[in-house]
């Protein structure tokens, strides 16, 4: 057996590939839509309980803290379905090498932070 072995890894050393950067995105981006659609049931179920419950959705929304809930979520969406489509084409059997696979995923990254501005310049 080696005697020098790695003994522990260096997670700030690792330098991640963007298709593995795109992967893990996929899987935090699910489980952020998973919470934030907690937030959108109960604010859509309260906007249509009454006058006076969609004057408050509509305040809390047009607050900071609700514009910032609002892009997070269509952020998380939109990751989501451009990861999706992804997968969708490696699934047809395409950008399936390194190369095309990684490209592919620095498309995603890059569109997805473009749509992301335009959303938050839309709402704010
Ligand atoms: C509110 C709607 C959605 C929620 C809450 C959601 C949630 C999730 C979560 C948590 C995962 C990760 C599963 C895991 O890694 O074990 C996932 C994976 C996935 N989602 Fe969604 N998803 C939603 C909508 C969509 C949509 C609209 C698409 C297609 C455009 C999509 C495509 C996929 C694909 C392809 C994977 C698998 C990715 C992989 O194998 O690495 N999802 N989703």
């Amino acid at each position: 057996m080696k005697k020098q072995r790695p003994v522990n890894l260096q997670l700030n050393t690792i330098s991640f590939p963007p298709a593995a950067i795109t992967s893990i995105l996929h899987r935090i981006t699910g489980v952020a839509m998973f919470f934030a659609l907690l937030f959108v049931i109960w604010a859509w179920a309260e906007s249509v309980s009454s006058p006076d419950g969609f004057a408050f959705v509509q305040e809390q929304m047009s607050g900071v803290i609700g514009k910032i809930i609002a892009i997070g979520t269509i952020s998380a969406l939109t990751y989501h379905i451009l990861g999706g489509l992804r997968h969708l084409v490696m699934d047809m059997g395409h950008w399936e090498e390194l190369e095309s696979g990684n490209n592919s995923a620095k498309i995603v990254i890059g569109l997805w932070i473009v749509l992301t501005v335009v959303v938050g310049v839309l709402l704010c």
